[in-house]
């Protein structure tokens, strides 16, 4: 296990009217590299999860959360790393999803999210996307 405090993360799910979730590629060189996510990143110090989430949709998706609700927190030891993933589903936002900082990205509906690498944090959240309580 890691010794260091867990890196407490937002993460989004944005859905469009079709039902299909935007993924993206994280680029090779970074942690968990090369593997698909849903958008999102590092709390910093001061925010609240929220904020955190506002700024990352902002500079990584180009829109605006207008609201969002709670859809579950993930603990992951990735053994070199903690992370607390607060994931949020998206209810509403304004302006045109785009990924902006060059990575692939992808719309994908739910069914087809188990055809794609995710961090292993991630299968939890991809089963509850699969099989909403
Ligand atoms: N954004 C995101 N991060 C995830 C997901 N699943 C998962 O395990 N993580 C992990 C990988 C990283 O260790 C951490 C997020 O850190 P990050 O490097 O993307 O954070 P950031 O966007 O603030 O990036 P930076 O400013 O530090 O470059 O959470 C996910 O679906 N989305
Ligand atoms: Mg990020």
């Amino acid at each position: 296990m890691a010794n260091s405090d867990p890196i407490h993360v937002a993460v989004g799910v944005i859905e469009n009217t079709d039902g299909d979730v935007f993924i993206s590629k994280r680029h090779k060189d970074l942690h968990q590299g090369d593997k698909w996510e849903f958008p999102g990143g590092k709390v910093e110090v001061g925010e609240t999860v929220y904020d955190a989430l506002v700024r990352e949709l902002r500079e990584e998706c180009n829109i605006s959360v207008q609201t969002a609700s709670p859809l579950t927190v993930i603990n992951h030891d990735y053994q070199d790393k903690r992370v607390v993933l607060d994931v949020w589903r998206i209810t509403s936002f304004t302006g045109e999803v785009r990924q902006t900082d060059g990575q692939d990205w992808l719309w994908v509906p739910v069914y087809a999210l188990g055809a794609y690498q995710f961090p292993e944090a991630n299968v939890a959240i991809i089963d509850l996307l699969e099989n909403p309580l």
